[in-house]
């Protein structure tokens, strides 16, 4: 990772995701809109930034400034929620970029969490077959996570993701201030992919985290920073080796099956973030059962996603519908499930499960007012 000091505003640090000639920089620092004119100098002339009305009332007007005349700026507003990553709103931003007759050599700017980021991401990739795309992510889940690794997606009535493609940023701008105005449950939502890496990769990061818990909960900006800054280095390292989750980048799935399972079914009450904790206790827990990871180790995970307000139980769904949302996941091959599974604190495979039961019996384990 290289440090690089910008005037006036700290420091400016550079995490690069290395693909070859589809390689690109994650900067991460404070008030870095108001630098994008240095960070982002090769833009072309159309732009259109892809955002929505809360996130607009915070940012758009900067980002906007910062942009300069010399652009023809297009703002695509997209309603607030995870029901906007939908086929309809995907027509619509089409629908917005034909009828502003926008050219192959646009590029769209995503201003906005994870639902922004994964919907402009997928339309980036298939308008007039791929344009540039720069992130601008300005919820934590987005500046750990979404914003980076390139996977793009829509939600479709049957499931999470399941219309996408894998489709790289030309750089990724974290400008850390904007957690600022964070409701603190979509804080919190970060905090559980971070964890995510805690437990998958690194055991001294979960460590880390432990001990600083109090601190990320008060949003501590030298806590913070270094989370951000572990948590895109770890994402970054896995994509680099494996972009098209080919093996090792399923681990980022972790708590992801079943996660997507309850969200899915219940979109307007969980969201992300609380559906990948909750989906997580259930991978420990199975792990547990099958004497393959110690009592210890699922206490230390339950006890670091309650220490920040996150979920640990999943909702009551029947086993049917557990099932049904469960089989349609993307790592399923040849009609079998395929689960994320911790094998301790810092490591994790993915491994094909054929029994049934054994899955089941964890979910009950791990469903609300079970214990
Ligand atoms: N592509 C990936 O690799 C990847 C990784 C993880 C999650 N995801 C996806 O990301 C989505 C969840 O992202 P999310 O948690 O960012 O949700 P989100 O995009 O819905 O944002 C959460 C809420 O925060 C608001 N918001 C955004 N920035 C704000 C700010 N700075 N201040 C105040 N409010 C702000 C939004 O308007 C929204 O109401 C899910 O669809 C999930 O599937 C994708
Ligand atoms: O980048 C990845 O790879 C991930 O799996 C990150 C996840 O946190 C993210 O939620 C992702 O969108 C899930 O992907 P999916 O392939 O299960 O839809
Ligand atoms: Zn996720």
């Amino acid at each position: 990772m290289t440090v690089k000091q910008a005037p006036h505003q700290g420091h400016l640090s550079r995490i690069r995701v290395g693909l070859a000639d589809r390689s690109y920089p994650i900067y991460v620092g404070r008030q870095l809109f108001q630098q994008l004119p240095q960070l982002l100098p090769n833009l072309p002339k159309q732009l259109c930034i892809v955002t929505n009305a809360v996130v607009a009332a915070h940012y758009l007007a900067n980002v906007r400034d910062q942009l300069g005349p010399q652009h023809d700026v297009l703002v695509h507003e997209i309603a607030d929620g995870e029901h906007a990553k939908s086929l309809t709103t995907y027509g619509e931003i089409m629908d917005s970029l034909i009828a502003h007759s926008f050219n192959r050599d646009c590029a769209i700017i995503a201003l906005g969490g994870g639902v922004v980021g994964d919907i402009a991401g997928f339309v980036a990739a298939t308008y007039q077959r791929g344009v540039d795309f720069y992130q601008l992510p300005t919820t934590l889940l987005a500046q750990v996570d979404s914003s980076v690794g390139g996977k793009t997606a829509i939600n479709h009535p049957g499931g999470k993701n399941l219309i996408g493609a894998f489709y790289q940023p030309q750089s990724v701008i974290i400008s850390t201030d904007c957690l600022a105005t964070l409701e603190q449950r979509d804080y919190a939502c970060g905090l559980a992919e971070v964890v995510k890496y805690g437990i998958i990769y690194d055991a001294d990061f979960f460590a880390w985290l432990e001990a600083n818990q109090q601190k990320l909960n008060a949003r501590d900006a030298q806590a913070l920073n270094y989370a951000i800054q572990r948590s895109c280095q770890i994402k970054a390292d896995i994509v680099a080796q494996d972009e098209r989750e080919q093996g090792l980048r399923a681990l980022l799935n972790l708590g992801h099956t079943f996660g997507h399972a309850i969200e899915a079914e219940h979109y307007a009450t969980w969201r992300h973030g609380e559906a990948v904790a909750a989906g997580t206790m259930i991978a420990a827990e199975y792990m547990r059962q099958q004497d393959q990871l110690s009592a210890t180790a699922v206490e230390r995970i339950e006890v670091l996603l309650q220490a920040f307000a996150l979920p640990t139980r999943a909702p009551r769904l029947s086993e049917v519908q557990w099932q049904q949302r469960m089989y349609r996941d993307k790592k399923v091959q040849a009609g079998e499930l395929r689960l994320v599974l911790p094998t301790g604190i810092g490591a994790a495979e993915l491994r094909t499960v054929t029994d049934w039961p054994s899955v089941w019996s964890a979910i009950a384990a791990m469903t609300e007012s079970s214990r």
